[in-house]
Formats: structure tokens, C-alpha cells, sequence
């Protein structure tokens, strides 16, 4: 009865939900609901259901959008009450992920955070990280040069030296460097507390208040552990900056333009701001590794799976390089490196749905982070009613799988973005889904963007990528194949990897990258 008469006060025309599978009483949708590779389920809903799927699972509502339209509408227009994020007391409250602009509720303090962030993180903010990018392409390129079968580990160390420079100016160690070690604990933790099921706790927070000497409270002492670590996270790198600060010796760096702009040690905004600027500068290893890494081994799959775009990419780089090293000014000369880094970001997409992944709910298997969009308020929309605390999905795969837009879509074809052989202004980009939607679409998409730009064309003006020879000495047809723990990352595959020329050879070997 109270179920009823909560319903009939909240939805009083009685309007239906949105269709989808309805499964059974009580457990709802729980068997149908995909357990692996969600997306692809949820792309054959739309096909049945139309572009928009609603279930429910042990009461918890969802909500799949599955065109532009439907996101655009919900995303967009209506940001106000679908920009939230499911409460998560484990990850947030408990283990201390409170500094992860990712996860924060809608509202004041998001904002903060958020337009904090976007100060330092939009194209043209000083400091300027392109510099820090550049050389790290090039360390890269040495690394790949002296040991090219460890290339997903020098994608590792590459991605965490350009965001721990960038947002600190720490140059990190090769091996054992403990702030990396930190963060990438604290990578795991946050996966980990993803799977719901795994933590009563979100599901009861009351559960708090049972004291820790009680059994079955295990999860206390998981909390703790992760929200030390998530302190030394935030506050080490943060700290080190300010003591450099005082020494007069710090390099430029997101935290120290952040510290550089506090107000003086009195004022009663002080400590405000400065938690503030602690969890911007801390909140990109968290956002960003994970993400990087997944499309930097996409790319080194993809060229090895598709020679003939490798080709004309290299081609187009000889023609505007001329033996030289890319820099940021010649991105707008290469229209067909830029046409496959757009395809990249389509072909294979590194958060398939957006950031709602199933696990939220109950998927073990298939363990993914989960942190899509939430309803923060009732809702009718097309004729239907959306209650609040509805998980909002935009499922990113079928947008950009769409053959009406674009054509063979599980092809790798970067010249579906050309015309005339210049990029075409009329396309539909990825971006349009590859980086969510609405306010929390991805404020770090410019420096993604650019670190992927000039890894690629550095390692493509100067390597050939090709797959592994089998026993019989012929290239092995190597197979996409996705997995992984915050984002869908190929799973482990050999690739050949040799420098272009001799020529190559000895000018990554005489790079003088003092200077930059
Ligand atoms: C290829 C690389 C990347 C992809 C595909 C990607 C994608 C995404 C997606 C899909 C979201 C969720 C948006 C939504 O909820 O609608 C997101 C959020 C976010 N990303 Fe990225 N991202 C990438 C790299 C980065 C990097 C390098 C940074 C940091 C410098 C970053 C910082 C963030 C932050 C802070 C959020 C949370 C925004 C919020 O909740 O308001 N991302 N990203």
C-alpha cells in the first residue's frame, strides 16, 4: 500500500514507465539483464524496445538512452535533474573518494570542483602542459626504441609521467616510485568498490553505526586501508608542491597555478579552497590513467589490425614532417592522422555506456566501475514517467555504431571523417558520446585529445607497428578482444614493433631533451 500511495503522489497522471524487458515481481529484470559486455545487449533492446530502455532490478530503476536524440534531450535540456551520480557510501564516504570530482553528488561543491578543474584542464590554461606532453612523447619513443615487446608498460610510466608533471611537476621514477604506486592502489580500490554486492553498505548505510568489533564488518577495515591511502594520495604530491612553493624551486604545474591563487592564510575561505585545489590536482591519475591507457593500446591493436590506414597515416606524416619530430602547430597539416584519431575514439570506445556499467548492480563478472548519471528528481518525459533515483545510461556503443551514420561500423576506417581529403565539417564526431554527456561530460577530453595526438603521430612517423609471426613465420591474425577494470582495454596481445629506418635509429637515440 505505501509503495502505491507513494507512487500515486509522485506520478498522479499514472503515466507508464518506458519500455523494456519487465522480468518478474519483487526480482524484476535480474535475469535479463546482461551480465557481459552490456552494451551490446542494450544495443539489441533499442532494436526491440526502441531508443530508450527502461527496467528495474531488485527495485532499482534504469534507464538506457540509446540515440542522440534521447541523450540530447535528457542529457542537455534537462540537466538539472539528470546530472546526479547513485550514492555510493563505500567508495565515496567511507574509503575517502570524496576528492573525486567523478563521483561527487550534483550540486555546489561539484561546481566548484568542476569549474576549478576546467580552469586548468580547457585548451590555452597556463600552465601550459603541451611542453611536458612533447617530451614524454619522445622519452616514449626511446623506451619503444630499447625495448619495443614492454610497449603496454612504457604506455603505463608515459601516461603517469605526463599527468603527475602535469598536475604536480614530479617527474616520477621508472620503477617502485611510490606516489605511482599510490595512485594506482587507489585505482583498484575505487574499481573494487564498484561492484555492488560486494558492499552492503551502499546498499544499507546504516550499516556504519555497527561498531568494528562486531563480525561481518570486515569491510571497515577495507575502508580504512583505502582512505589512508587515498590521504596520502591528495595530500603528499600536494604538500611536496607547497614546501617547493616556499623554496622558490617549483616547475609549473596544475597544483602549484592552483596554490599560486589561494586566498592568503587568514581568510576564512582558506581551507575551503585549499581542499578544493587538493582534490582538482589530485583527481586526474584517478580519471585519466586508466582511460589513456586503454585507447593507447587500442591504437597499437588497431594498426596492427588494419596495415592499410597505418600506411596512409605515415604517409601523410613523411609528406608534412620530412624526417622531422611532430609538434603540436602540424596537427592541423595532418587531416588523416586526425580522421584516425577520431576513428579510434569510435571504433573502439573505451567506456562503451557512457560511465554506467552493469556492475554497479550485480555483475561480478563482468567488473567495471559504474558511475553513470542518476535522476535527482521525478520526471516526465515523452509520455513517461522517470522516478527519481533512476541509473541514467547513454549507451555511447550504439551512437556511434549507427550505420545510418556511419557506414560498415565495425570497420576501422578513418577516411569516414574525410572529404576532399580534408576533415569534414559536416561529420558526426565521436565526441558527440565517446566523453559522456550533458554537465559531467569529460572536462579532461582537450588533454586526452592532445597526449593522444602527439604519442600517435611521434610513434607513427617513426615505427611500424606490426602483428607477431607465428610458427610459421606468417603475421598471426590477431583478434579485438576486450576486457578490463575501469575501462573495456584490449586484452593482452603481442605486436611487432621496429623503428622505420636507420635514420630513425640514431635520432631517437641522439634526442637532446633537456631543453624541453
Ligand atoms: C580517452 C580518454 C578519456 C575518455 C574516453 C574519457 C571519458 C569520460 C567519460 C565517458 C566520463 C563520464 C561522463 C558522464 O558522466 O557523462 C568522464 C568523466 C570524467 N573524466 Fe574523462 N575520459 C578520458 C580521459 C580523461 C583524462 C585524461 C582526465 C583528466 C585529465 C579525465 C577527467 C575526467 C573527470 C574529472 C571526469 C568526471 C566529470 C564529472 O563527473 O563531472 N578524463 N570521462
Amino acid at each position: 500500500l505505501q509503495r502505491y500511495l507513494v507512487e500515486r503522489k509522485a506520478n498522479p497522471r499514472g503515466l507508464p514507465r518506458p519500455p523494456g524487458p519487465k522480468g518478474y515481481p519483487l526480482i524484476g529484470a535480474l535475469f535479463e539483464q546482461p551480465l557481459q559486455n552490456s552494451w551490446l545487449t542494450y544495443d539489441n533492446w533499442f532494436k526491440r524496445y526502441g531508443d530508450m530502455v527502461y527496467f528495474e532490478v531488485l527495485g532499482q530503476p534504469f534507464l538506457v538512452l540509446g540515440s542522440l536524440r534521447r541523450t540530447g534531450d535528457l542529457f542537455d535540456k534537462r540537466s538539472s535533474k539528470y546530472s546526479d551520480r547513485p550514492p555510493t557510501p563505500m567508495t565515496v564516504e567511507h574509503m575517502k573518494f570524496d576528492y573525486a570530482l567523478a563521483a561527487l553528488p550534483y550540486g555546489y561543491s561539484w561546481r566548484r570542483h568542476r569549474r576549478a578543474f576546467r580552469q586548468h584542464f580547457n585548451p590555452g590554461q597556463v600552465p601550459k602542459y603541451d611542453g611536458t606532453q612533447i617530451k614524454e612523447a619522445r622519452m616514449f619513443l626511446r623506451r619503444l626504441l630499447n625495448a619495443p615487446d614492454e610497449f603496454a608498460h612504457h604506455i603505463h610510466h608515459l601516461i603517469a609521467a605526463i599527468i603527475m608533471k602535469v598536475s604536480y611537476g614530479i617527474t616520477v621514477q621508472e620503477t617502485d616510485d611510490p606516489y605511482i604506486f599510490r595512485a594506482q592502489e587507489a585505482n583498484k580500490g575505487f574499481t573494487d568498490a564498484g561492484v555492488t554486492g560486494r558492499y552492503l553498505v551502499n546498499t544499507f548505510p546504516a550499516m556504519k553505526y555497527i561498531p568494528s568489533w562486531f563480525p561481518g564488518t570486515g569491510w571497515k577495515k577495507t575502508a580504512k586501508y583505502y582512505a589512508g591511502i587515498n590521504q596520502l594520495v591528495s595530500v603528499k604530491p600536494f604538500e611536496f608542491v607547497k614546501q617547493k612553493i616556499a623554496e622558490g624551486t617549483a616547475s609549473p604545474s596544475v597544483a602549484s597555478a592552483l596554490i599560486n591563487g589561494l586566498p592568503a592564510k587568514r581568510n576564512p575561505n582558506r581551507e575551503d579552497e585549499e581542499n578544493v585545489a587538493r582534490n582538482v590536482a589530485a583527481v586526474s591519475y584517478l580519471a585519466g590513467e586508466d582511460t589513456l591507457a586503454s585507447t593507447f593500446l587500442s591504437f597499437f591493436l588497431v594498426m596492427c589490425l588494419y596495415p592499410e590506414a597505418q600506411k596512409r597515416a605515415q604517409a601523410e606524416l613523411d609528406h608534412v614532417l620530412n624526417g622531422r619530430l611532430p609538434e603540436f602547430s602540424d596537427k592541423s597539416s595532418l587531416p588523416y592522422t586526425n580522421a584516425l584519431l577520431h576513428e579510434l575514439n569510435r571504433w573502439h570506445l573505451v567506456l562503451p555506456s557512457g560511465m554506467g556499467f552493469l556492475s554497479y548492480q550485480m555483475s561480478v563478472i563482468d567488473r567495471r566501475t559504474a558511475i553513470p548519471h542518476y535522476t535527482s528528481e521525478d520526471d516526465e518525459y515523452d509520455g513517461y514517467f522517470i522516478p527519481k533515483g533512476t541509473i541514467v545510461m547513454g549507451n555511447s556503443w550504439s551512437i556511434l555504431r549507427d550505420p545510418d551514420v556511419y557506414s560498415n561500423p565495425d570497420s576501422f576506417m578513418p577516411e569516414r571523417f574525410l572529404k576532399d581529403g580534408q576533415l569534414d565539417p559536416n561529420a558526426q564526431y565521436p565526441s558527440v558520446a565517446a566523453f559522456g554527456f550533458g554537465r559531467r561530460v569529460c572536462p579532461g577530453q582537450y588533454m586526452s585529445d592532445s597526449t593522444i595526438f602527439i604519442v600517435i603521430a611521434s610513434v607513427l612517423s617513426n615505427f611500424d607497428i606490426r602483428p607477431p609471426l607465428g610458427d610459421d613465420g606468417k603475421p598471426v591474425q590477431l583478434q579485438p578482444r576486450f576486457g578490463g577494470d575501469l575501462s573495456a582495454h584490449p586484452l593482452p596481445f603481442e605486436a611487432r614493433i621496429q623503428p622505420r629506418s636507420s635514420k630513425v635509429v640514431e635520432m631517437i637515440r641522439n634526442l637532446d631533451l633537456s631543453g624541453l
